[in-house]
């Protein structure tokens, strides 16, 4: 088991493609079946274990597990919901020689591993199969599940079972799958590891990536305030939101952050507050990024400083809140400077419609029709250029609070004005930030807490 950081998110087609492209599909299963064997070993600690095996290779898998329990000494049985039906499992199933109990009435274990149905599913599952997996399941005091929980959808982490049941532990096989990353199937889980199988990393090279620590540099010797990045913040009718995303700038390693427009001088005294007279104020060519959207509103003044904004096209931008109600998104593909919005789903809604797909491929789909880096925020955030997507799956659900986009605004801002690598790659670096500094919260904090926390955030790169 190794870990997932980084590391590629790979649809059931593109899995089955890696697989044909490796070749050896039997060695494959064999590593996999050993590689849940070993796991299932460590963690049973000598306790009865019942594998359920399915009629595809997830339960070929299965069998291969059981085999090597058995072969280890351990006390193991074995129960089907079909005959196996793919030659892989067929084969596997014929060396496991000890009894195969049908499902209806088996007796559960205290440690039950369930390979039902892995990328192969393809219809919601039949009471005859639900019912006894979620009884056997539930009866555990141990439930892993090899490769993904029977009754999860793949590509989309929608559940193909009512009453989903949990398990401890899921090993997911050669790479993760999009349903590892997405709500709801994520939640019914538990702890995800990696099985390695040896798939060659080019032929597992999705466009599509697990978040990973980014690694910023400290200031370099000669470094000042305007080379480590300058954030504008375009202020609106509620300037508290505005001083959190200058406040989380500041605190993410930007130089300078000012705020623009009329705001009171309340916050920290590090914030610089300018007039907003006009809008050529804003031609600084030391800023390195704009953000506009946190407490704008939606009035006429707020459209126009957008639309101002982006026509000039002479800084990056960090479009977020009320701005994205504003935004015409038709705009943005002529530009070149980078643009980074950061919706959450009401306001992704607003600016692309319902889409279709699981929020990757509707990230996806709007960073292609739009030439911008989207932060989609949810459950899972999904950061997405024209070619490629990163998923942070989760953070602390205490996030759920006021003013923690803003903050998450002002980190993704100081990322791009002190160019911590592409846009896509800065709108993931203060997406990580946000999320760790909201794990160090702990519970019940507030989004002023949560942008203090990003200097020790930072400090922990
Ligand atoms: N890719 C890799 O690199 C490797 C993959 N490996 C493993 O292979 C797994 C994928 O195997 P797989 O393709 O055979 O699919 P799997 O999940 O076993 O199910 C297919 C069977 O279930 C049936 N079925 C489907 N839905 C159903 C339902 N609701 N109710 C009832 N039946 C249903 C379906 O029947 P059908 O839809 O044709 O009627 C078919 O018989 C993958 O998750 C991993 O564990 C590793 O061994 C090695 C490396
Ligand atoms: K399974």
């Amino acid at each position: 088991m190794i870990a997932i950081e980084g590391g590629p998110v790979v649809t059931a087609a593109a899995m089955r493609a890696a697989e044909q492209a490796h070749g050896d599909l039997t060695g494959l299963m064999e590593r996999a079946g050993r590689g849940v064997g070993e796991a299932v070993r460590r963690l049973a600690a000598g306790a009865e274990v019942l594998v359920l095996c399915g009629p595809g290779n997830n339960g070929g898998d299965g069998y291969v597990a059981a085999t090597y329990l058995r072969d280890m000494g351990h006390r193991v049985r074995v129960a089907c919901t079909d005959v196996p039906r793919s030659d892989l499992a067929k084969a596997a199933a014929a060396r496991w020689t000890g009894p195969v109990e049908p499902l209806a009435d088996v007796r559960s274990a205290a440690i039950l591993v369930d390979a039902v149905f892995g990328t192969g599913l393809s219809r919601p599952l039949d009471a005859t199969i639900a019912d006894p997996l979620r009884r056997l399941v539930e009866a555990a005091s141990l439930a892993v599940a090899v490769d993904l929980p029977s009754g999860v959808a793949t590509d989309s982490g929608a559940l193909l079972v009512e009453d989903a049941p949990g398990y401890a532990l899921t090993l997911a096989l050669g790479a993760l799958k999009p349903a590892h990353v997405l709500q709801p199937a994520m939640r019914t889980m538990g702890a995800i590891r990696l099985v390695p199988l040896g798939l060659s990393a080019h032929d597992l090279s999705g466009a599509v990536a697990m978040i990973a620590p980014p690694r910023l540099a400290a200031p370099d010797p000669d470094s000042h305030k305007y080379s480590r990045g300058m954030v504008a913040i375009v202020v609106g009718q509620m300037a508290g939101a505005a001083r959190l995303s200058a406040e989380a700038a500041l605190r993410s390693g930007a130089g300078y952050a000012a705020l623009y427009g009329d705001a009171s001088e309340l916050g920290p005294a590090a914030i610089v507050h300018r007039p907003l007279a006009d809008m050529a104020s804003l031609d600084d060519p030391r800023i390195g990024a704009i953000v506009i959207g946190p407490g704008l509103g939606r009035d006429e003044a707020a459209r126009a400083r957008l639309a101002t904004l982006i026509a000039a096209d002479r800084h990056p931008l960090v479009v977020d809140g009320d701005a994205l109600h504003l935004l015409d998104p038709a705009t943005l593909p002529d530009r070149d400077c980078p643009v980074i919005l950061t919706p959450h789903a009401g306001e992704f809604k607003a600016v692309f419609g319902e889409g279709s797909g699981s929020v990757i491929d509707r990230a996806r789909d709007a960073a292609r029709a739009t030439g911008a880096v989207v932060v989609f925020k949810g459950a899972t955030t999904v950061i997405a250029n024209r070619h490629r997507a990163i998923v942070h799956p989760g953070g602390n659900s205490w996030l759920s609070t006021a003013g923690t986009g803003d903050v998450l605004t002002g980190a993704i801002a100081a990322m791009l004005a002190g160019e911590h690598g592409t846009p896509i790659e800065a709108a993931a670096a203060g997406v990580w930030l946000h999320a760790e500094a909201g794990r160090r919260c702990g519970t019940s904090f507030i989004a002023d807490d949560l942008a203090t926390a990003l200097t020790l955030t930072r400090a922990s790169l």
